[in-house]
Protein backbone atom coordinates (compact mmCIF):
# COMPACT_ATOMS: atom_id res chain seq x y z
CA UNK A 1 0.00 0.00 0.00
CA UNK A 2 2.19 2.37 0.94
CA UNK A 3 4.32 1.73 -2.35
CA UNK A 4 1.18 2.21 -4.57
CA UNK A 5 0.60 5.52 -2.40
CA UNK A 6 4.17 6.52 -3.08
CA UNK A 7 3.96 5.88 -7.02
CA UNK A 8 0.75 8.07 -7.18
CA UNK A 9 2.50 10.90 -5.50
CA UNK A 10 5.28 10.49 -7.96
CA UNK A 11 2.70 10.26 -10.84
CA UNK A 12 1.05 13.12 -9.67
CA UNK A 13 4.13 14.99 -9.62
CA UNK A 14 5.49 13.67 -13.00
CA UNK A 15 2.08 14.95 -14.51
CA UNK A 16 2.20 18.25 -12.94
CA UNK A 17 5.83 18.56 -14.46
CA UNK A 18 4.54 17.25 -17.86
CA UNK A 19 1.41 19.36 -17.83
CA UNK A 20 2.48 22.26 -16.64
CA UNK A 21 -0.77 23.56 -15.51
CA UNK A 22 -1.37 27.44 -15.29
CA UNK A 23 -1.29 27.72 -11.27
CA UNK A 24 1.91 26.05 -11.29
CA UNK A 25 3.58 28.23 -13.54
CA UNK A 26 2.88 31.57 -11.79
CA UNK A 27 4.00 29.81 -7.93
CA UNK A 28 6.71 29.45 -9.41
CA UNK A 29 7.14 32.88 -10.91
CA UNK A 30 6.26 34.35 -7.88
CA UNK A 31 8.35 32.54 -5.77
CA UNK A 32 11.38 32.92 -8.50
CA UNK A 33 10.60 36.74 -8.01
CA UNK A 34 11.06 37.03 -4.09
CA UNK A 35 14.19 35.26 -4.68
CA UNK A 36 15.74 37.53 -7.30
CA UNK A 37 14.33 40.38 -5.34
CA UNK A 38 16.63 39.50 -2.23
CA UNK A 39 19.64 38.55 -5.01
CA UNK A 40 19.52 39.32 -8.81
CA UNK A 41 22.65 37.71 -10.35
CA UNK A 42 21.27 34.39 -9.53
CA UNK A 43 21.08 31.40 -11.66
CA UNK A 44 17.76 30.06 -12.77
CA UNK A 45 17.83 26.63 -11.98
CA UNK A 46 18.17 27.47 -8.22
CA UNK A 47 14.63 28.03 -7.24
CA UNK A 48 13.76 24.89 -8.66
CA UNK A 49 14.80 22.23 -6.30
CA UNK A 50 12.97 24.22 -3.99
CA UNK A 51 9.86 24.37 -5.54
CA UNK A 52 9.72 20.67 -6.02
CA UNK A 53 7.46 18.59 -3.88
CA UNK A 54 9.80 16.74 -1.72
CA UNK A 55 10.85 14.17 -4.08
CA UNK A 56 13.11 11.17 -2.31
CA UNK A 57 15.51 9.58 -4.17
CA UNK A 58 13.99 6.52 -3.83
CA UNK A 59 11.44 7.38 -6.00
CA UNK A 60 13.52 8.14 -8.96
CA UNK A 61 13.86 4.36 -9.36
CA UNK A 62 10.41 3.69 -8.93
CA UNK A 63 9.38 5.77 -11.05
CA UNK A 64 10.05 3.85 -14.44
CA UNK A 65 7.45 1.46 -12.87
CA UNK A 66 5.20 4.13 -12.32
CA UNK A 67 5.66 5.95 -15.81
CA UNK A 68 3.49 2.54 -17.48
CA UNK A 69 0.89 3.44 -15.45
CA UNK A 70 0.36 6.98 -16.08
CA UNK A 71 1.00 5.99 -20.25
CA UNK A 72 -2.46 4.38 -19.22
CA UNK A 73 -4.43 6.59 -17.94
CA UNK A 74 -3.38 9.86 -19.49
CA UNK A 75 -0.77 10.49 -21.78
CA UNK A 76 1.65 8.98 -24.25
CA UNK A 77 5.07 10.33 -22.95
CA UNK A 78 8.80 8.83 -23.40
CA UNK A 79 11.19 8.50 -20.29
CA UNK A 80 12.80 11.54 -20.73
CA UNK A 81 10.04 13.62 -18.42
CA UNK A 82 11.56 11.55 -15.36
CA UNK A 83 15.42 11.23 -16.16
CA UNK A 84 15.62 14.91 -16.18
CA UNK A 85 12.80 17.21 -15.69
CA UNK A 86 13.10 20.02 -18.27
CA UNK A 87 14.18 23.19 -16.52
CA UNK A 88 11.37 25.11 -16.33
CA UNK A 89 11.02 28.20 -18.62
CA UNK A 90 9.94 30.79 -15.81
CA UNK A 91 13.34 31.74 -14.81
CA UNK A 92 14.83 33.06 -17.66
CA UNK A 93 11.28 35.28 -18.51
CA UNK A 94 11.31 36.32 -15.03
CA UNK A 95 15.08 37.82 -15.66
CA UNK A 96 13.21 39.75 -18.36
CA UNK A 97 10.99 41.07 -16.35
CA UNK A 98 13.41 42.90 -13.63
CA UNK A 99 14.22 44.62 -16.60
CA UNK A 100 11.11 45.59 -17.82
CA UNK A 101 9.28 45.53 -14.57
CA UNK A 102 6.21 44.04 -16.56
CA UNK A 103 4.08 41.01 -16.18
CA UNK A 104 4.66 38.82 -18.90
CA UNK A 105 1.53 37.07 -20.70
CA UNK A 106 0.38 34.20 -19.70
CA UNK A 107 -0.08 32.36 -23.39
CA UNK A 108 3.61 32.69 -24.24
CA UNK A 109 4.58 31.19 -21.46
CA UNK A 110 3.62 28.21 -22.99
CA UNK A 111 6.77 28.22 -24.82
CA UNK A 112 8.97 25.30 -23.59
CA UNK A 113 12.27 26.86 -24.73
CA UNK A 114 12.31 31.06 -23.91
CA UNK A 115 12.32 33.02 -26.63
CA UNK A 116 13.32 36.68 -27.32
CA UNK A 117 9.94 38.04 -27.81
CA UNK A 118 9.82 42.02 -27.85
CA UNK A 119 7.72 42.21 -24.74
CA UNK A 120 7.18 46.08 -25.61
CA UNK A 121 8.20 46.89 -29.37
CA UNK A 122 7.57 50.79 -28.52
CA UNK A 123 9.64 50.40 -25.36
CA UNK A 124 12.66 49.50 -27.90
CA UNK A 125 13.39 52.90 -30.43
CA UNK A 126 16.03 54.69 -28.46
CA UNK A 127 18.60 54.52 -31.00
CA UNK A 128 16.50 56.28 -33.39
CA UNK A 129 15.54 59.17 -31.00
CA UNK A 130 18.94 59.86 -30.42
CA UNK A 131 19.35 60.75 -34.44
CA UNK A 132 15.92 62.67 -34.60
CA UNK A 133 16.77 65.40 -33.26
CA UNK A 134 19.69 66.12 -35.58
CA UNK A 135 17.13 66.23 -38.38
CA UNK A 136 15.63 69.40 -37.57
CA UNK A 137 18.88 71.29 -37.08
CA UNK A 138 20.68 70.43 -40.87
CA UNK A 139 17.73 70.57 -42.69
CA UNK A 140 17.34 74.56 -42.60
CA UNK A 141 21.09 75.18 -43.31
CA UNK A 142 20.74 72.21 -46.29
CA UNK A 143 18.05 73.53 -47.97
CA UNK A 144 18.10 70.77 -49.75
CA UNK A 145 14.93 69.87 -52.51
CA UNK A 146 12.38 68.16 -51.47
CA UNK A 147 13.26 65.05 -52.87
CA UNK A 148 15.74 64.21 -49.70
CA UNK A 149 13.13 66.44 -47.20
CA UNK A 150 10.08 65.14 -47.33
CA UNK A 151 10.02 61.48 -46.15
CA UNK A 152 12.95 61.57 -43.79
CA UNK A 153 12.73 58.22 -41.67
CA UNK A 154 15.33 58.05 -39.10
CA UNK A 155 17.02 55.85 -40.66
CA UNK A 156 17.65 57.95 -43.80
CA UNK A 157 18.39 60.73 -41.36
CA UNK A 158 22.10 59.45 -41.40
CA UNK A 159 22.46 59.70 -45.15
CA UNK A 160 21.16 62.59 -44.59
CA UNK A 161 23.31 64.39 -42.20
CA UNK A 162 26.81 63.01 -44.36
CA UNK A 163 25.38 65.07 -47.69
CA UNK A 164 25.60 68.64 -46.26
CA UNK A 165 29.50 68.04 -45.33
CA UNK A 166 29.61 66.30 -48.97
CA UNK A 167 28.22 69.20 -50.69
CA UNK A 168 30.03 72.07 -52.44
CA UNK A 169 29.51 75.40 -52.36
CA UNK A 170 26.83 77.13 -54.23
CA UNK A 171 27.84 76.98 -57.82
CA UNK A 172 29.09 79.80 -59.64
CA UNK A 173 25.87 81.67 -61.06
CA UNK A 174 26.28 82.91 -64.59
CA UNK A 175 24.17 85.89 -64.09
CA UNK A 176 26.49 88.28 -62.97
CA UNK A 177 29.27 86.96 -65.61
CA UNK A 178 26.63 88.09 -67.90
CA UNK A 179 26.15 91.34 -65.84
CA UNK A 180 29.99 91.29 -65.86
CA UNK A 181 29.94 91.69 -69.46
CA UNK A 182 28.76 95.37 -69.93
CA UNK A 183 32.18 96.57 -68.65
CA UNK A 184 34.89 95.36 -70.75
CA UNK A 185 37.49 96.91 -69.27
CA UNK A 186 36.94 95.59 -65.61
CA UNK A 187 37.20 92.16 -66.67
CA UNK A 188 40.83 92.28 -65.92
CA UNK A 189 41.12 95.12 -63.26
CA UNK A 190 38.54 92.77 -61.28
CA UNK A 191 40.72 89.84 -61.45
CA UNK A 192 43.64 90.93 -59.75
CA UNK A 193 42.61 93.64 -56.63
CA UNK A 194 39.20 92.24 -55.13
CA UNK A 195 38.06 88.82 -55.90
CA UNK A 196 41.25 86.96 -57.06
CA UNK A 197 40.07 83.20 -56.90
CA UNK A 198 36.71 83.27 -57.50
CA UNK A 199 36.43 84.43 -61.02
CA UNK A 200 38.45 82.22 -62.76
CA UNK A 201 36.74 78.72 -61.74
CA UNK A 202 33.46 80.59 -63.26
CA UNK A 203 35.22 80.76 -66.36
CA UNK A 204 34.95 77.80 -68.16
CA UNK A 205 31.36 77.53 -67.14
CA UNK A 206 30.09 80.88 -67.41
CA UNK A 207 30.07 81.03 -71.25
CA UNK A 208 31.63 84.05 -72.83
CA UNK A 209 33.56 86.59 -70.95
CA UNK A 210 33.69 89.77 -71.37
CA UNK A 211 35.91 91.75 -73.69
CA UNK A 212 39.43 91.64 -72.90
CA UNK A 213 39.93 94.68 -74.74
CA UNK A 214 43.16 96.85 -74.81
CA UNK A 215 43.77 96.20 -71.09
CA UNK A 216 45.70 93.91 -69.36
CA UNK A 217 49.37 92.93 -71.32
CA UNK A 218 48.12 91.26 -74.48
CA UNK A 219 45.27 92.71 -76.25
CA UNK A 220 46.68 95.56 -78.25
CA UNK A 221 44.53 96.65 -80.80
CA UNK A 222 41.15 95.32 -81.46
CA UNK A 223 40.65 92.42 -79.14
CA UNK A 224 36.71 93.29 -78.67
CA UNK A 225 35.79 89.93 -79.96
CA UNK A 226 38.05 87.83 -79.10
CA UNK A 227 39.50 86.97 -76.16
CA UNK A 228 37.59 84.00 -74.84
CA UNK A 229 40.05 81.60 -72.49
CA UNK A 230 43.59 82.64 -72.68
CA UNK A 231 45.05 85.50 -70.58
CA UNK A 232 46.49 88.47 -71.09
CA UNK A 233 49.43 87.08 -71.65
CA UNK A 234 48.77 84.51 -74.09
CA UNK A 235 45.77 86.16 -75.66
CA UNK A 236 45.11 84.34 -79.55
CA UNK A 237 45.76 87.70 -80.94
CA UNK A 238 48.98 89.45 -80.37
CA UNK A 239 49.76 93.20 -79.66
CA UNK A 240 52.44 92.55 -82.08
CA UNK A 241 52.81 90.49 -85.28
CA UNK A 242 55.44 87.79 -85.45
CA UNK A 243 58.88 89.60 -85.75
CA UNK A 244 60.17 86.41 -86.06
CA UNK A 245 62.49 85.70 -89.55
CA UNK A 246 63.44 83.12 -91.16
CA UNK A 247 66.61 82.23 -90.24
CA UNK A 248 68.81 80.52 -93.74
CA UNK A 249 69.44 77.04 -93.66
CA UNK A 250 71.86 76.11 -90.69
CA UNK A 251 71.02 78.36 -88.53
CA UNK A 252 68.11 76.94 -86.62
CA UNK A 253 67.95 77.14 -82.84
CA UNK A 254 69.48 73.88 -82.53
CA UNK A 255 72.27 74.23 -84.73
CA UNK A 256 73.15 77.42 -82.80
CA UNK A 257 72.87 74.82 -79.62
CA UNK A 258 75.17 72.19 -81.41
CA UNK A 259 77.34 75.42 -82.16
CA UNK A 260 77.48 76.64 -78.95
CA UNK A 261 76.56 74.17 -76.51
CA UNK A 262 80.49 72.44 -77.13
CA UNK A 263 82.39 72.57 -74.09
CA UNK A 264 85.73 73.68 -76.41
CA UNK A 265 83.64 76.08 -78.18
CA UNK A 266 84.89 79.34 -77.60
CA UNK A 267 82.93 82.73 -79.64
CA UNK A 268 84.17 85.37 -78.27
CA UNK A 269 86.24 86.62 -80.83
CA UNK A 270 89.32 87.19 -78.81
CA UNK A 271 92.71 84.94 -78.59
CA UNK A 272 92.13 81.89 -76.99
CA UNK A 273 94.04 83.01 -73.55
CA UNK A 274 92.37 86.11 -73.04
CA UNK A 275 90.75 86.46 -69.86
CA UNK A 276 87.72 87.68 -68.99
CA UNK A 277 87.95 91.39 -69.67
CA UNK A 278 86.43 94.27 -67.94
CA UNK A 279 84.67 96.13 -70.32
CA UNK A 280 84.20 99.94 -69.77
CA UNK A 281 81.44 101.52 -71.26
CA UNK A 282 83.72 103.44 -73.51
CA UNK A 283 85.05 100.69 -75.05
CA UNK A 284 81.14 99.11 -75.04
CA UNK A 285 80.00 101.81 -77.35
CA UNK A 286 82.04 101.25 -80.19
CA UNK A 287 81.42 97.52 -80.00
CA UNK A 288 78.50 97.62 -82.34
CA UNK A 289 78.91 95.33 -85.29
CA UNK A 290 79.79 98.19 -87.58
CA UNK A 291 82.72 99.11 -89.36
CA UNK A 292 84.22 95.59 -88.82
CA UNK A 293 83.87 95.72 -85.47
CA UNK A 294 82.29 92.95 -83.50
CA UNK A 295 78.89 93.77 -81.75
CA UNK A 296 79.05 93.28 -78.10
CA UNK A 297 76.24 93.62 -75.33
CA UNK A 298 75.93 94.13 -71.68
CA UNK A 299 73.31 91.78 -70.26
CA UNK A 300 73.11 91.30 -66.69
CA UNK A 301 76.21 92.89 -66.53
CA UNK A 302 77.97 90.76 -68.58
CA UNK A 303 79.41 91.43 -71.77
CA UNK A 304 78.97 89.11 -74.75
CA UNK A 305 80.01 89.15 -78.13
CA UNK A 306 76.86 88.35 -80.03
CA UNK A 307 78.29 88.81 -83.68
CA UNK A 308 78.74 84.89 -84.09
CA UNK A 309 74.81 84.88 -82.78
CA UNK A 310 73.32 87.20 -85.27
CA UNK A 311 72.72 84.59 -87.98
CA UNK A 312 71.22 82.47 -85.61
CA UNK A 313 68.62 85.06 -84.19
CA UNK A 314 65.32 84.49 -84.27
CA UNK A 315 64.41 87.94 -84.70
CA UNK A 316 66.69 88.71 -87.07
CA UNK A 317 70.29 90.61 -87.41
CA UNK A 318 68.62 94.04 -86.94
CA UNK A 319 66.67 93.73 -84.05
CA UNK A 320 69.63 92.47 -82.44
CA UNK A 321 72.03 94.88 -83.05
CA UNK A 322 69.28 97.17 -81.25
CA UNK A 323 71.56 96.13 -78.11
CA UNK A 324 74.56 96.09 -79.44
CA UNK A 325 77.63 98.61 -78.16
CA UNK A 326 75.12 99.00 -75.00
CA UNK A 327 73.15 97.83 -72.02
CA UNK A 328 70.92 95.24 -73.81
CA UNK A 329 68.86 93.88 -70.32
CA UNK A 330 66.14 96.05 -70.36
CA UNK A 331 65.78 96.20 -74.14
CA UNK A 332 65.98 92.04 -73.83
CA UNK A 333 63.41 91.75 -70.86
CA UNK A 334 61.43 93.49 -72.71
CA UNK A 335 60.91 91.33 -75.76
CA UNK A 336 61.78 87.67 -74.62
CA UNK A 337 62.60 87.36 -71.11
CA UNK A 338 61.99 83.91 -70.71
CA UNK A 339 64.84 83.55 -73.11
CA UNK A 340 67.75 81.85 -71.35
CA UNK A 341 70.47 84.50 -72.83
CA UNK A 342 73.12 82.73 -70.10
CA UNK A 343 73.00 79.30 -71.60
CA UNK A 344 73.16 80.23 -74.92
CA UNK A 345 75.45 83.01 -75.34
CA UNK A 346 77.90 80.77 -72.39
CA UNK A 347 80.50 80.57 -75.43
CA UNK A 348 80.02 83.82 -76.33
CA UNK A 349 80.99 85.82 -72.93
CA UNK A 350 83.31 88.49 -72.96
CA UNK A 351 83.89 89.59 -69.55
CA UNK A 352 82.11 92.04 -67.53
CA UNK A 353 80.88 95.38 -67.09
CA UNK A 354 82.55 98.03 -64.98
CA UNK A 355 82.80 101.22 -64.96
CA UNK A 356 85.53 103.61 -66.40
CA UNK A 357 88.26 103.82 -63.44
CA UNK A 358 87.80 100.02 -63.05
CA UNK A 359 88.43 99.15 -66.34
CA UNK A 360 91.26 100.96 -67.44
CA UNK A 361 93.93 98.30 -65.90
CA UNK A 362 91.48 95.97 -67.98
CA UNK A 363 91.35 97.76 -71.05
CA UNK A 364 95.35 98.08 -71.33
CA UNK A 365 95.68 94.18 -70.52
CA UNK A 366 93.12 93.58 -73.60
CA UNK A 367 94.68 96.04 -76.12
CA UNK A 368 98.16 93.71 -75.27
CA UNK A 369 96.37 90.67 -76.02
CA UNK A 370 94.93 91.90 -79.07
CA UNK A 371 98.29 93.21 -80.37
CA UNK A 372 99.66 89.57 -79.48
CA UNK A 373 97.15 87.72 -81.31
CA UNK A 374 96.79 90.60 -84.06
CA UNK A 375 93.01 89.44 -84.12
CA UNK A 376 90.43 91.41 -85.64
CA UNK A 377 89.30 92.01 -82.37
CA UNK A 378 92.32 93.66 -81.93
CA UNK A 379 91.98 95.82 -84.39
CA UNK A 380 89.02 96.65 -82.38
CA UNK A 381 90.68 97.08 -79.23
CA UNK A 382 93.31 99.36 -80.90
CA UNK A 383 90.39 101.52 -81.60
CA UNK A 384 89.15 101.45 -78.30
CA UNK A 385 92.93 102.85 -77.25
C1 LIG B 1 68.54 93.09 -76.95
C2 LIG B 1 68.47 92.97 -78.24
C3 LIG B 1 67.48 92.03 -78.84
C4 LIG B 1 66.38 92.33 -79.50
C5 LIG B 1 65.89 93.74 -79.79
C6 LIG B 1 65.73 91.14 -79.88
C7 LIG B 1 64.55 91.05 -80.57
C8 LIG B 1 63.91 89.91 -80.90
C9 LIG B 1 62.71 89.83 -81.63
C10 LIG B 1 61.97 91.00 -82.19
C11 LIG B 1 62.37 88.59 -81.72
C12 LIG B 1 61.21 88.02 -82.47
C13 LIG B 1 60.06 87.91 -81.53
C14 LIG B 1 58.92 87.33 -82.25
O1 LIG B 1 58.91 86.09 -82.44
O2 LIG B 1 58.03 88.08 -82.57
C15 LIG B 1 63.34 87.84 -81.03
C16 LIG B 1 63.28 86.51 -80.85
C17 LIG B 1 64.25 85.83 -80.21
N1 LIG B 1 65.42 86.34 -79.73
FE1 LIG B 1 65.93 88.20 -79.59
N2 LIG B 1 66.45 90.12 -79.45
C18 LIG B 1 67.52 90.60 -78.81
C19 LIG B 1 68.54 89.90 -78.23
C20 LIG B 1 68.59 88.56 -78.21
C21 LIG B 1 69.66 87.83 -77.69
C22 LIG B 1 70.96 88.44 -77.11
C23 LIG B 1 69.33 86.55 -77.80
C24 LIG B 1 70.14 85.38 -77.41
C25 LIG B 1 70.45 85.16 -76.16
C26 LIG B 1 68.05 86.49 -78.39
C27 LIG B 1 67.35 85.35 -78.61
C28 LIG B 1 66.11 85.30 -79.19
C29 LIG B 1 65.34 84.10 -79.32
C30 LIG B 1 65.74 82.73 -78.83
C31 LIG B 1 64.17 84.45 -79.95
C32 LIG B 1 63.01 83.55 -80.27
C33 LIG B 1 62.10 83.68 -79.09
C34 LIG B 1 60.86 82.92 -79.29
O3 LIG B 1 60.53 82.56 -80.40
O4 LIG B 1 60.20 82.75 -78.28
N3 LIG B 1 67.62 87.74 -78.63
N4 LIG B 1 64.28 88.67 -80.52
Amino acid sequence: MALLGISLIVASVVLLILRRPEWLQQFWRSLYRQASQNQLPRPPQRPIPRIEEPKPEDIDKVSEKKKKKEDEERIAVPEKKVVSPPPPPPPTVVIQENGTTDNPDSPREEQTTPKASAANPSDSVPAFTLSVPELPQQQPKVEEPAVTSSSLSTSTSSSSTASPSMMMPPPPLPVPAAARGGGGLSANLTRQPGTSTLPLPNRPSGGPLPNRGPGGGGGGGGGGSGGLFPPPTHSTKPAKPSRAVVLTPGHSPLDWARLSGHPTADLRGLPKETPYLRVTPSILKKMTGRKGKDAWMVLGGRVYNITPYIPFHPGGEPELLRGAGRDGTKLFGEIHPWVNYEGMLAACLVGIYVSEEDGEAALAAAAAAAKSSGASTGEGMDEMD
